[in-house]
């Protein structure tokens, strides 16, 4: 049996899909040898975690009542100290994070499970790594984050297996997975590529859940405005949509694929096209004045853009391209028959080309996003890491 301690960071749309999905495939793990025993789960203000993470867990009732304290719009810090759980908030909980880790180092290892959207968790990340501990990212900021911090987090291999699983970094007993597409298996597929010595030259693809649903519903007559507060109700966009709009979500998402390929870029050297003028950006007006009375005025432009395009026979499409030193994202005109004009609503694409696929790109496509798809996705990195726990003391 291999037990996994599992530590929660985030417990929003995402964090709290991937408890009900690990409560819900309790028996099918059981089959396969694998308990996930979640010991901690955070937000950001508070944590609670289990008293005694070496042998416990908590019960699965309780795991169900932190997603509804969550939903519900309250706190952590509303438990009270029970025998249950201890509750920590604000410098206790980086503090207590390690300390699990410290813990857990001896015998399994923590996998910590970053699903916040914070760029503030890459500290605790690269600690836990240096304590034997694994990480699994639903979070893109750690590893779009400057090449000296994101080198620390890729580049600390310990002990290495044997068996070459296909991804890079799990030839360590520290194994980093993370994903561009919700579940879509991208790094995978590259890193698969990338070992067996067929180099990618070109990565061209609509990366952004959000931007392709808000594109092919406009085109189908809904306004701007209305379809990104469905796309927010749905679950596709970032915390703040303004990530979304503004391209930065994409614009990380095509910095982790050209880091990959090897590119020492920052995400400040990427070209992004945002479809909101600056004014309308964070650092001027707050998210609710922005949903409210921003959006609308966007609708007009964007349609605007769209019918030219339909004038031309062709679509508009937000697309990530990376080749040799070019990366950049932004809105293009596509034929409508492309791989890239004939997607429909989150679904994203990414065409690959590289010696092996030089005239036929290798094309990935599916749900890019959604928080059942991508705590899905994270739920199944955790499992491509159990051998890392099967032999500790604490396995049953
Ligand atoms: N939805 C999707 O389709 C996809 C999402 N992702 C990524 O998943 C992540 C989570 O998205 P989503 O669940 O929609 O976001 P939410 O805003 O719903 O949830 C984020 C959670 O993170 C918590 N949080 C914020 N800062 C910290 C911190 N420093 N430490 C611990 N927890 C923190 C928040 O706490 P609080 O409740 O107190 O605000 C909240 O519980 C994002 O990084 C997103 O980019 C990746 C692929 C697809
Ligand atoms: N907001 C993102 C979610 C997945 O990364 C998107 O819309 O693609």
């Amino acid at each position: 049996m291999a037990s996994i301690p599992l530590l929660l960071m985030g417990c929003g749309g995402v964090g709290r899909q991937l408890l009900h999905h690990v409560i819900s495939c309790r028996p099918l793990h059981s089959q396969q040898g694998v308990r996930l025993r979640v010991v901690g789960v955070c937000d950001s203000k508070s944590m609670v975690a289990i008293p005694d993470v070496l042998t416990s867990e908590f019960r699965d009732d309780f795991l169900l009542q932190l997603c509804e304290i969550k939903s519900n719009g309250s706190s952590f810090l509303d438990l009270t100290k029970t025998g249950e759980c201890q509750v920590y908030s604000g410098e206790e909980i980086g503090r207590k994070v390690i300390d699990v880790a410290t813990a857990l180092s001896s015998s399994s290892g923590l996998a910590l499970i970053d699903c916040s959207a914070s760029s503030e968790t890459i500290g605790l990340l690269s600690q836990v790594i240096n304590l034997d501990g694994c990480v699994v990212l639903a979070n893109k900021k750690p590893l779009t984050s400057p090449l000296e911090y994101y080198d620390k987090l890729v580049s600390q291999p310990r002990r290495l297996r044997h068996e070459s699983t296909g991804y890079p970094f799990l030839n360590a007993h520290v194994a980093l997975l993370y994903k561009v597409g919700a579940g879509l298996p991208v790094i995978a597929t590259i890193n698969r590529m990338l070992s067996s010595g067929d180099p990618i030259n070109r990565i061209i693809g609509s990366l952004s859940g959000t931007l392709g649903y808000v594109m092919s519903e406009v085109e189908g007559g809904r306004p701007f405005s209305e379809v990104v507060t469905s796309a927010k109700k749905l679950g596709f966009t970032e915390p703040d949509p303004r990530d979304d709009l503004g391209g930065m979500d994409v614009a990380r998402k095509a910095l982790i694929l050209a880091r990959l390929l090897g590119h020492r870029i920052e995400l400040d050297s990427i070209k992004v096209e945002s479809l909101y003028p600056e004014k309308m950006g964070p650092a001027n007006i707050p998210l609710d004045e922005f949903l409210a009375n921003g959006l609308p005025l966007l609708d007009e432009a964007i349609q605007k853009r769209i019918e030219s395009a339909a004038s031309n026979g062709n679509v508009l499409r937000y697309v990530c391209l990376i080749e040799e030193s070019r990366c950049e994202v932004g809105l293009q005109e596509v034929s409508k028959d492309s791989a890239l004009g004939r997607l429909q609503g989150s679904d994203n694409v990414v065409e690959i080309y590289s010696r092996c696929y030089s005239k036929q790109p290798l094309v990935i496509q599916g749900a890019g996003a959604g928080n059942d798809t991508t705590a899905v996705g994270v739920l199944a990195d955790i499992l491509d890491i159990q051998d890392m726990f099967r032999h500790s003391p604490s396995a049953a």
